[in-house]
């Protein structure tokens, strides 16, 4: 990269070209203020007043943000050249001229994808580096020529900058170094539900951060009206990843956790593993909707419904037929076509007044609509619909399924096993629902029943992260809120922890409703160096055998240190003392257990941190329980007691993977002698 020199020419007219774009921008807001105060009634200065927040909110650019990161030369077929400036948002002068193009625009997609074999039309690219919203160099990129690379280069310079810069607080945006990997899935057409197997580190969450802003900008009018939805495995993780997309002037996702999408019970328990597998098992969709759908009676007698001033009769014959028409609806595969158990018992009611109208102007009558409606809320029709297709609650239905040992044999027949059943039961039955120690999993359960109940509102695309963890009814909780919009799947099988951990995406695809959704892998590791990436990989063949090694970007030589002590507290102390002289965020990650431990050892060594919960932000400092690891990262990451972290849980190996891949710049490695094999050389 050139830093170049103030006097620079390339430099003094980039300056010039980044001043100009400020006034444009400050010009842009200043034209959007002024829209309102020519308002006309209070009508629609009401609408152009919500309408210009919005557009000052998507102007509002951080002093500390300047106005493009990037430019690409062209030549045009006339030989003349032509610039673009890419940035955040479009910038245009008074006039409408383009000053800097929004990344997300297809102008902007040949800065991303552009290469030396394919320069997509490109003569040059330019990247530019800032020091606090200042342009202080740029890096030029030649396409074509003599001077241009024959492979790829990857080692931008900015690009290892701007990985290694020093983390304090949330994650970044990526949009001034987005690969060309990552661009193509970020720019993945709309209707194209995708699925992003990488490493840790390849980049997933910002690819679907980034996707979900691209989406909204190419598709704004159609995706406000059905919405954004990102979902993530836990509110530390939240917390961490939501400034990105108000960063890209995306403020309206909704960024929310599986146990916040299905919090209609107060969870108050956790499950055993088993009882955990059970519920979370597939078979329990069905065992649920034969619950549900199961309880609808025989019609056993006929039924008088009484329709402007008279009574008809409907025989049971027909109420019969009614009822199982109905009923077979509740299983139409089209999801269109299915109908819901609370809208079907309308139907009934309303098909029973029908019924009698029928009769009635075959007598002469001639009942109203309204008269017609009345006649389906009437007593005698309620009574029957109370009888025949009892209004129920999802809280209440499960509820009953865990106490009711004949209800669940009846529901789980040939599905679930005895000692599978015995899983679901409470025992001793809670006093009511309300009270009940229901855990996360039944809450999906409940969700589920909810799902059956009536429709669940659907997003027009939804960003899963850390998929590989779903239990198959969380898929399916997820899937309900998909309706026909398209999904943007993220994750790695070798990072998976939960009970339900699959070997490969089928099945995770298949209950999230998208089966035929293509795989995408990543494998160039931007977030771990090299030499630590190859120590974490070591336990690779154990976890996920069919995967291929990620390469990382950087080798950061010195980046790992493994150190066999005696005891955990004071060398603990000595390692984070020592990396606090760097600048940047530093994570001492240890199995659960050991938190209250290890923070209580720095704070006796005078070096202030924080435990990680999952409300709590990180600090300088954070000690983080292993099972709140995943997806975060740290500029440096002591793992203490490696062996205790395995050991923890059924899965610990995996565990060991992901705490051993949040490392940006230093990974240290305490152990008492006893590091897991595979990771001995
Ligand atoms: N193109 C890029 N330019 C700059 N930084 C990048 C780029 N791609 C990824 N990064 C950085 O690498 C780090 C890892 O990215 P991210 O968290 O998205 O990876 P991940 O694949 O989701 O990891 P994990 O599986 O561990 O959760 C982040 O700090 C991210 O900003």
């Amino acid at each position: 990269m050139s830093s170049a020199s103030a006097t620079d020419p390339v430099l003094v007219a980039e300056r010039a070209h980044l001043a100009h774009a400020a006034e444009c921008l400050t010009g842009m807001r200043t034209a959007a203020d002024a829209l309102v105060d020519a308002g006309v009634d209070a009508w629609a200065a009401e609408r152009l007043g919500a309408a210009r927040a919005e557009r000052l909110r998507a102007l509002a650019a951080d002093p500390e943000v300047p106005a493009f990161f990037g430019r690409t030369d062209s030549r045009t077929v006339d030989g003349s050249a032509e610039t673009f400036h890419i940035g955040r948002r479009h910038v245009r002068d008074a006039a409408g001229t383009p000053v800097v193009i929004d990344w997300r625009a297809p102008m902007s997609r040949p800065f991303y994808r552009a290469s030396a074999a394919d320069p997509q039309g490109l003569v040059r690219r330019r990247r530019f580096g800032f020091s606090g919203g200042e342009l202080t160099g740029y890096e030029d990129e030649p396409l074509r020529g003599a001077a241009a690379p024959a492979a790829p280069d990857g080692g931008s310079r900015l690009l290892r900058e701007e990985i290694e810069r020093p983390r304090s607080g949330p994650m970044r945006d990526i949009v001034a170094t987005i690969q060309p990997e990552q661009d193509a899935i970020v720019r993945a057409p709309l209707a194209e539900s995708v699925c992003v197997q990488g490493a840790p580190g390849t980049g997933k969450t910002a690819v679907g951060l980034h996707r979900a802003a691209y989406l909204l900008y190419t598709h704004g009018g159609r995706l406000a009206r059905t919405g954004v939805l990102v979902v993530g495995p836990n509110r530390a993780f939240l917390r961490y990843i939501e400034q990105v997309l108000p960063t890209l002037g995306e403020i309206d996702v909704q960024q929310t956790t599986v146990a916040e999408l299905t919090a209609r019970v107060p969870v108050r328990a956790v499950d055993r593993p088993e009882a955990a597998v059970v519920k979370g098992d597939a078979r329990m969709a069905e065992v649920l909707h034969r619950a549900l759908w199961g309880a609808i009676a025989k019609p056993a007698d006929d039924l008088q419904v009484p329709i402007g001033g008279r009574r008809y009769r409907v025989p049971v014959e027909r109420l019969k037929r009614a009822v199982d028409d109905l009923r077979r609806r509740g299983r139409a595969g089209d999801d269109q076509q299915l109908l819901h158990y609370a809208a079907g018992r309308e139907r009934l009611a309303l098909g029973l007044a029908e019924d009698a109208r029928r009769q009635a102007e075959e007598a002469g009558g001639s009942p109203t609509d309204a008269e017609t409606r009345r006649a389906a809320r009437s007593p005698e029709a309620r009574a029957f619909c109370d009888a025949v297709w009892p209004a129920r609650d999802a809280a209440e239905l499960v509820s009953a399924l865990y106490t009711d040992a004949g209800l669940l044999a009846r529901a789980a027949r040939g599905l679930l096993d005895d000692e599978e059943q015995a899983l679901l039961r409470w025992e001793p039955a809670p006093r009511s629902p309300r009270t009940a120690p229901w855990t996360p999993a039944d809450a999906v359960l409940v969700d589920e029943v909810a799902g059956l109940l009536e429709r669940t509102p659907g997003y027009g695309h939804v960003v899963v992260d850390e998929a590989q963890d779903l239990s198959p009814m969380e898929c399916r909780a997820v899937a309900r809120r998909l309706a026909a919009g398209s999904l943007t799947v993220l994750g790695d099988l070798a990072q998976a922890t939960s009970p339900w951990s699959a070997s490969d995406w089928g099945r995770t695809l298949a209950g999230l409703g998208r089966p035929d959704t293509v795989v995408h892998a990543l494998t160039r590791g931007y977030r771990v160096p090299g030499e630590v990436l190859e120590f974490a990989n070591r336990l690779l063949p154990a976890l996920a055998p069919g995967l291929a090694p990620a390469t990382a970007v950087r080798q950061g030589a010195g980046a790992l240190a493994v150190r066999s002590v005696d005891a955990f507290a004071g060398p603990l102390a000595d390692v984070v003392r020592e990396l606090r002289a760097a600048p940047g965020s530093i994570g001492v990650v240890g199995a659960d257990a050991a938190v209250p431990a290890l923070a209580g050892a720095l704070t006796a060594a005078g070096l202030p941190a924080a435990v990680l919960t999952e409300d709590g932000d990180p600090a300088r400092v954070t000690v983080v329980p292993a099972s709140l690891a995943k997806g975060l990262e740290f500029d440096a990451v002591v793992v203490v007691d490696p062996a205790g972290v395995v050991a923890a849980e059924p899965r610990g190996l995996h565990r060991l993977y992901v705490v051993l891949t949040r490392a940006v710049s230093t990974l240290v490695v305490l152990h008492r002698g006893d590091l897991p094999e595979l990771l001995v050389e």
